[in-house]
Parts: structure tokens; sequence; C-alpha cells
């Protein structure tokens, strides 16, 4: 899988070791930045990111600030986007598999590296489940 990742201030500290599981897990990652600790808007990044995702087909996200939830709420302005915010390796799997959501979006002052592996893992192991979730996945777009 092709990811791209992008945060915010709030989020940037955790970045390397993000890329780093990923990397680990045989997944390329791009990353969109920001290239250093100082202070930016989230939605920036959630939107260069989500258009990034739209124009590459087979591709998904990772947005991280510091609770994840300015990251979703922007991120999920994009039809075509469903970011997901997750806390731990259950909310990842049902992301994916009852949602199909194509952004994982977490809070780096939520939770630590070892549940966001856990989440990594779960995210990546997991497919869309399809049947009863792909009318209401559809219904999610007005
Ligand atoms: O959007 C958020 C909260 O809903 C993100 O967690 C931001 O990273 C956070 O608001 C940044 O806060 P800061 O005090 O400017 O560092």
């Amino acid at each position: 899988m092709k990811f791209f990742i992008a945060t915010d201030h709030a989020g940037i500290a955790i970045k390397p070791d993000v890329i780093a599981l990923l990397n680990h897990m045989g997944h390329e990652v791009i990353d969109l930045g920001p290239f250093n600790d100082q202070r930016v808007d989230y939605p920036d990044y959630a939107h260069a990111l989500c258009l990034e995702v739209l124009n590459n087909s087979a591709t998904q996200g990772i947005l991280i600030c510091g609770s994840g939830i300015g990251m979703s709420l922007a991120a999920n302005k994009h039809i075509g986007i469903r970011a997901a915010l997750c806390h731990d390796a259950y909310t990842a799997e049902m992301a994916r598999a009852h949602n199909d959501a194509n952004v994982l979006c977490f809070g780096q002052r939520i939770v630590g590296l070892g549940v966001i592996e856990s989440m990594l893992k779960a995210w990546c192991a997991t497919s869309f489940e399809g049947g009863r979730h792909a009318d209401r996945v559809k219904k999610i777009e007005l």
C-alpha cells in the first residue's frame, strides 16, 4: 500500500516513528509535511493530503494532530474521503471493515506508539467487508 502522511505541529513528533512502522510493514509513505515543528493550521495539511489521496488511486492517508479531531473534521469535507478518527486497534479495524475508511486520523496527545502500532496493523490487515455496509457507505455522501 502507498500512504500519504501529514500532521500539524501537535502531531509531528511521532511522525518519524509512524513512517518507520509503515516502512517496516512494507508500505511506501510519502511525507507531505510539515518539516519543522513551527505552529501550523491542521486544515492546510488535511486538505493537501486529501487531494493526493483522491488523485492517486489505491492510496490511503494518515493524518495526525493533537487530538485527531481537527484533521478528521477537515478531511471529511472532501467527497470521496472517509476519514476515521481512531483510538485503538478495534476502531481502526472497524473503520476499514465497515466504513471503507481511506484516511486514518489519530491524536499524538492521545495515543502512544504501542497503540499506534496496533492501529496500523489492524488498519492494514483489514479490508472493506462490503455487503450490508456498501449501501450505508454510499449514503454517507449527500
Ligand atoms: O484540531 C485539533 C483539536 O481538535 C488538533 O488537536 C490541533 O492539533 C490542536 O488544536 C492544536 O492546538 P495548539 O494549542 O495550537 O497546539
